[in-house]
């Protein structure tokens, strides 16, 4: 089951911020959506969860138009998290879980396999003002897939989050993708991106400006790194034909080099100068490619 938007615009006002937007989200998938502040990424979510109303195009699921009052098949994780701050956890997700269609005894149930996946078995009966924010958005994640959507929607979904809570969000995610949700999430930390999504698409003013398969997008960036670590200074490397940046790091420095060729001409002119302790070429980060492609349109 693909989600498929097709020339999907919305405008407030004389403002346009989706602009002609055409993506189709792989099926069983974790689809990265990305861009600056303000590129449309948010109100492209409230496009496809019918929270806005898309001033032209189409989205449709499946094939077919979303229907917004059987729609118990999305998840959404919105970027302003919104819980009931003096409701108890099991009232706060029984409430949600009722609307989309489960019984009291199942939404207990699911709830505490989550409760006790998350390390935090004993949160059912706490109100959520007790609780620290990267707690909270556990429970609100939680919230956002209790009903098992077939198409989650995540925005944002690590912001705010310790390193341990990182890694136990995303190896939730990971197996709702295994076992059969398509998702969608925005994030501005790249590394994230990389290591979840096999296809992404960066945002800039409400049109995409890189989409398609992350190995393709790295491949078709041409660029390289090129990483040398010595006990000489190194700087003089910036003035080699082919180098494009230079970053100096306190043990060495990052190249960024036109073509995969031009590392040996740096490989020469490294002979004889010193000890070189490290030489390594890598693959662009998307990072790079964010900071290269959404900074050339960047007001
Ligand atoms: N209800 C609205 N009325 C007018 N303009 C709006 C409205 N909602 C969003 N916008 C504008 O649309 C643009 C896109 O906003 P959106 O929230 O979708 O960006 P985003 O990519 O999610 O940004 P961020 O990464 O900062 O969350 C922004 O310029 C924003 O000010």
């Amino acid at each position: 089951m693909t989600l498929k938007l097709d020339n999907v615009t919305k405008r407030f006002g004389g403002f346009t911020a989706v602009d002609e937007l055409s993506i189709e989200i792989p099926d069983r998938e974790i689809f990265g959506f990305l861009g600056s502040n303000g590129a449309g990424k948010t109100t492209t979510f409230r496009l496809i969860l019918g929270l806005l109303d898309e001033t032209e195009g189409l989205i449709t699921w499946d094939g077919k138009k979303i229907d917004y009052s059987q729609s118990n098949y999305i998840g959404y994780l919105p970027e302003e998290r919104g819980l009931y701050p003096k409701l108890k956890v099991k009232d706060q997700l029984i409430y949600l879980g009722r609307l989309r269609g489960m019984s009291k005894n199942d939404v207990i149930a699911e709830l505490k396999v989550w409760l006790d996946r998350f390390k935090v078995p004993d949160y059912l009966d706490k109100k959520i003002e007790e609780l620290s924010k990267g707690n909270q958005q556990k429970i609100q994640f939680i919230s956002a897939v209790i009903h098992k959507p077939k198409l989650l929607i995540l925005d944002e979904p690590f912001s705010g989050l310790d390193p341990i809570n990182v890694e136990m969000l995303k190896k939730a995610v990971i197996e709702l993708k295994n076992q059969g949700t398509s998702i969608v999430f925005s994030s501005h930390q790249m590394e994230h991106v990389e290591e979840l999504c096999e296809h992404l698409c960066i945002m800039q003013r409400g049109k995409p400006i890189v989409h398609g398969a992350l190995k393709e997008i790295k491949r078709s960036f041409g660029k390289k790194n090129l990483f040398v670590h010595a006990d000489f200074d190194l700087e003089y490397l910036k003035d080699i034909q082919g180098v494009v940046n230079y970053k100096a790091f306190p043990d060495g420095c990052r190249l960024q080099i036109e073509s995969e060729s031009i590392s040996q001409n740096v490989f020469t002119a490294l002979q004889d100068k010193g000890f070189v302790r490290r030489f390594e070429l890598e693959e662009p980060s998307l990072n790079d490619i964010f900071i290269e492609k959404a900074g050339e349109s960047y007001e």
